[in-house]
Formats: C-alpha cells, sequence, structure tokens
C-alpha cells in the first residue's frame, strides 16, 4: 500500500508577542486544520520541572519529564478556552503567564530537552494540514513544509501587546517589566546553540508592527491560498 501524502504544513515562528498564537488560531479555524502550540510543550515542561524542584538545568532529569509529560488538552464548551491539565491538575491560566515562558525559554536550551520533544511535535502533522506555531518550526521540525512564516514586531509593540493582555486577565505587570523579560527571552532563544530562533532560508519574513491582527491573518491566508493551492 503506498503511504499517505505527508500533511501539508504552514510553520509560524517568531519571537514573543508577535502574534503567532493568534495568527496560527485563525489560520486552523479557517482551514480546519490541525494546530501545533509548540511553545506549550516547553512551558509544560518547565512547569512540570519546577512543581517538582528539578533544576532547569538538570538535562536528564528533565528530558525524562519532557518525554512523559503526563499531559491532557481538554477542549471548552462553545466559546471557551482550551483547558490544559498537567499531572490531572488545571494548569492553563499559569501556563501563559511570563514567568512560565522564561522557564520554557531556560529548558528551550536543553539539547536532551528538545531531542525529546521532536517526535511528539511531528506526530501533529496529520491530514488535512498542520498549522505549526513555535519557534524552529521551519529550520528544525518541518524544515520541508510548503509555507513558511517568519513574524516579527518591534520589542516596544510585542511588549504593549503582552501588557494589554496579561492586564485583561487581570495580571498585575508592568510594562517596564514586560519589555525587560521579552528582551531576556529574544536573547536567550535567538543566541542558543541548537535550533535558535531565526527564520529559514526560505521563510517569508513579515512585520507586524503596524500591522492588526486581522491584516496579517488575510495577508498569510492568501499566501497559504496561493502557496498550497487552497
Ligand atoms: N498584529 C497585532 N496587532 C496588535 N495586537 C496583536 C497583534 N497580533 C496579536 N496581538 C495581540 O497581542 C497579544 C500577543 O499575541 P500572541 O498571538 O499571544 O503572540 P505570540 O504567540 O507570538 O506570543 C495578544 O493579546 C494578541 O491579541
Ligand atoms: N518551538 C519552540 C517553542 C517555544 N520554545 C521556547 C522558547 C520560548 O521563549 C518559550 C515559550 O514559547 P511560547 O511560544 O509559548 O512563548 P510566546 O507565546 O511566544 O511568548 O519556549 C522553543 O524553544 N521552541
Amino acid at each position: 500500500m503506498s503511504e499517505p501524502a505527508p500533511a501539508a504544513v504552514i510553520a509560524i515562528d517568531g519571537p514573543s508577542g508577535s502574534g503567532k498564537g493568534t495568527l496560527c488560531q485563525k489560520l486552523a479555524k479557517q482551514l480546519a486544520w490541525h494546530l501545533l502550540d509548540s511553545g506549550a510543550l516547553y512551558r509544560l515542561t518547565g512547569l512540570a520541572a519546577h512543581r517538582r524542584g528539578i533544576a532547569l538545568d538538570n538535562e536528564l532529569a528533565v528530558a525524562e519529564l519532557a518525554a512523559n509529560l503526563d499531559v491532557r488538552f481538554v477542549p471548552g464548551e462553545e466559546g471557551q478556552p482550551t483547558r490544559v491539565l498537567l499531572d490531572g491538575d488545571d494548569v492553563s491560566a499559569v501556563l501563559r503567564t511570563e514567568e512560565t515562558g522564561s522557564l520554557a525559554s531556560q529548558v528551550a536550551v536543553l539539547a536532551e530537552v528538545r531531542a525529546a520533544l521532536l517526535g511528539r511535535q511531528r506526530d501533529f502533522a496529520q491530514a488535512p494540514g498542520l498549522v505549526a506555531d513555535g519557534r524552529d518550526m521551519g529550520t528544525v521540525v518541518f524544515p520541508n513544509a510548503p509555507l513558511k512564516i517568519f513574524l516579527t514586531a518591534s520589542a516596544e509593540a510585542r511588549a504593549e501587546r503582552r501588557f494589554k493582555q496579561l492586564k485583561d486577565k487581570g495580571e498585575s505587570v508592568t510594562l517596564a517589566a514586560l519589555l525587560e523579560d521579552i528582551q531576556a527571552r529574544d536573547k536567550r532563544d535567538s543566541e542558543r546553540e541548537l535550533a535558535p530562533l531565526k527564520p529559514a532560508d526560505d521563510a517569508i519574513q513579515l512585520d507586524s508592527t503596524a500591522l492588526g491582527i486581522d491584516e496579517v491573518f488575510e495577508q498569510v491566508l492568501a499566501l497559504a491560498k496561493k502557496r498550497l493551492s487552497l
């Protein structure tokens, strides 16, 4: 029996706050494709290590956690967000904090952790297609993706967006602290040896600093329709 055709993948990479998650959710819904939030896997790994008191540079122990994450994504009722259960506990809220983002960024530099999560990420590529959100979707995880977008925005714009996002959730954050967090994560994610945050050679780079959510979505949807003959 012939092998099924590999599922089409749209890879969306970029730094924190550039709008990847928002864009990927809209694209996946519009195309009725699967969605991979690869950052959630690194966040869950960092959180699991933190909850167990495992040092974030204990590569083998953290990689063991990554390989055996006890995680469940529970779809929300109509209009409700998906809940995320780690070891049976609902971690949906804490998963999205900047603190957890920093934990994720710290474990993400470990080669064994990245290796432990690679297969699980690639398993998301199922028919009819996958929208993949991350840092290395187009460079490492899905190098043959037919469409790769590298979404950026100025650090200031990304901090402003994150500030509004977290304030709307009732979190007490300051813009200055968020800008520092974002710049620290940008630096760590782009300067690490393995799978650094950088555009793939064949990625289309899109700066969303002066673009609204719908403008970014329409531009990328048009690219997808053209490139993938949708
Ligand atoms: N182009 C945009 N202009 C203004 N705000 C945006 C834009 N894209 C996303 N946002 C908002 O910015 C915040 C961060 O977006 P998100 O998709 O979570 O970014 P990322 O996944 O890249 O970290 C969210 O509140 C989102 O609604
Ligand atoms: N494919 C990925 C996804 C995330 N990471 C790491 C680096 C990021 O700072 C953290 C958190 O990623 P996440 O996409 O959840 O963060 P943002 O939503 O962009 O703020 O995980 C990674 O190394 N590779």
